[in-house]
């Protein structure tokens, strides 16, 4: 008989759900392991189940980091377009974790429902790719932020580096495997000075931690094709901004000071060079993910290996192509906010960040079809109407 939709989706033979944790003592005193997952596999199942018919390019997308910024966006783009989508994440307090619950509360409203958990949780990962069939894993789970890498070095090792790891290893025992989407970044470019950045381009000269745990990933992405046969696309993300964006990032940080009255700090460059970023926005980002997945092809395994198959192993610039220097951000801010900044301008000091980048972007036209549409004052004019919105909210 031939399978229903759901059917594809679920695994067979997950049909009991306890609504209880089992009382039952662990069967092993070394490793005790909560289970939660009493708490979340209805939801997980609903979350799956498709609302119309399913076509052959339907998804089964686990997001993780599906309540951050750029998670709950392509979380609802994929829910959006008929995908099945689950989230993971663990809500972690880098910055206030209030707004990634008015995320996840988002993200529910449209059908969309996020596991607690963290992505260094092997057995957390095992018990929901062992409940859904996912033929895609959008990975943005991650220690995000350039600056802070310097304060706390070790959890972007833990996050960005052991959680990516301890997915990989998941997925590359499943059977079938699923592709997957990643969160490189414009930082592994370090201190090149060759613009606009290529693919191709050294990246052997990380300026952060946090840029050496994503060139880390991307070595690492390289082992796990070459030995496991998994698909696996790095997207190398430039100084993402737009509504629900990251509170610890400077456009968000300088419209909340600047509302309030308060000073804000401006970097400049040696001899009071400019700083400059390829700012790009939120939904072109977004277009970028889903065509990285939809492109993204399939794990081959060790099997397709041996029969001399090759899964995708890919890496693309998702920028906007047209860079504009922090003091035009701030300008441009002041126009929608129609209040004058309190400036503060400082040496960047030496503490990670880079002086310029600006994204070659024709390989991911190519290969893709990505291109932004969204330059600076639109983009900051949607964020700064969000924002105004949701401050009113809180
Ligand atoms: O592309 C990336 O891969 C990264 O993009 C983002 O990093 P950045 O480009 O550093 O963004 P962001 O902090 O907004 O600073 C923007 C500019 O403002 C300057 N800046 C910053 C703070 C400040 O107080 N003053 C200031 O002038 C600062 O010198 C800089 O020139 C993500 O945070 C990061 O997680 C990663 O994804």
């Amino acid at each position: 008989a031939s399978k229903s939709p759901i059917q594809s989706i679920v695994k067979e033979t997950h049909s009991t759900i306890h609504s209880k944790p089992s009382s039952a003592p662990p069967a092993s005193l070394e490793r005790v392991v909560f289970n939660t997952e009493h708490i979340w596999k209805n939801d997980v199942l609903n979350s799956v189940t498709p609302r119309g018919s399913i076509s052959d390019h339907h998804k089964v997308v686990l997001v993780t980091g599906a309540a951050g910024f750029v998670g709950t966006h392509v979380s609802l783009a994929l829910k959006r377009r008929g995908d099945s989508v689950v989230g993971l994440d663990n809500f972690n307090r880098y910055y206030d974790p209030k707004l990634k619950r008015s995320r996840q509360d988002l993200l529910l409203n449209e059908g969309v429902y996020v596991v607690e958990g963290d992505i260094n949780d092997m057995e957390l990962l095992n018990r929901l790719f062992d409940t859904v069939r996912f033929t895609h894993v959008m990975h943005l789970a991650a220690q995000a932020g350039v600056r802070y890498a310097m304060k706390n070095p070790s959890s972007y090792i833990h996050s960005n580096i052991a959680g990516f790891v301890s997915l990989l290893e998941v997925c590359k025992s499943l059977n079938p495997k699923p592709a997957i989407v990643w969160a490189s970044s414009s930082s592994v470019y370090g201190l090149n000075t060759k613009l606009p950045f290529s693919e191709e381009d050294r990246t052997d000269q990380p300026a952060s931690v946090y840029a050496a745990t994503k060139k880390a990933d991307e070595e690492i992405a390289h082992s796990y094709n070459h030995i496991y046969g998994l698909s696996l696309t790095g997207l190398r993300f430039f100084t993402v901004y737009g509504p629900w964006g990251r509170p610890d990032m400077a456009y968000f940080e300088f419209t909340k000071n600047i509302l309030k009255g308060k000073k804000i700090t401006v970097f400049q460059g040696p001899g009071g060079v400019s700083v400059g970023r390829d700012f790009t926005y939120i939904d072109d980002v977004v277009k970028g993910c889903v065509a990285a997945l939809d492109t993204a092809g399939k794990s081959i395994g060790r099997e397709g290996k041996r029969k001399g198959l090759k899964a995708p192993l890919r890496v693309f610039n998702i920028g906007n192509t047209s860079p504009e220097s922090v003091e035009k951000l701030v300008g441009i801010l002041e126009r929608l906010l129609k209040k004058k900044a309190m400036r503060d301008v400082q040496e960047m000091p030496k503490n990670g960040d880079v002086m310029f980048t600006h994204a070659n972007i024709s390989l991911a036209a190519r290969e893709l079809g990505y291109m932004p549409t969204t330059d600076l004052e639109t983009g900051l004019k949607k964020f700064v109407e969000w924002y105004v919105d949701w401050i009113q909210k809180d």
